[in-house]
């Protein structure tokens, strides 16, 4: 199943530096091994903003709950899902 995520990152500014670069590079490692498993299709930068739009491609719901809880910027984090199906007029 196809998801499209809206991710907006929210850091609170009293976090300690070291802190929050310790969370996304634990964030960047379980992106690049979920991208390598192929269930994070695609991972793009909102331009202009501390926001991504991801696809997911997941078993099911509780499948992609699992998989957005685990993130570890998911306390810092503000989502948008939306369940994403073929398009009749779609060549692929
Ligand atoms: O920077 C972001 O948009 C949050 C994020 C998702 C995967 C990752 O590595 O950072």
């Amino acid at each position: 199943m196809l998801f499209k995520v809206e991710m907006t990152v929210n850091i609170p500014k009293d976090l300690p530096t070291a802190e929050a670069d310790a969370i996304k590079l634990k964030e960047k490692n379980y992106s690049q091994e979920l991208q390598e498993a192929g269930i994070w299709v695609h991972l793009w930068r909102v331009v202009g903003q501390y926001s991504n739009v991801s696809i997911f491609d997941v078993r099911d719901n509780a499948h992609l709950h699992e998989v957005l809880t685990g993130l570890p910027l998911y306390p810092f984090m503000k989502m948008n899902v939306v369940a994403l199906c073929q398009h009749p007029s779609s060549i692929k």
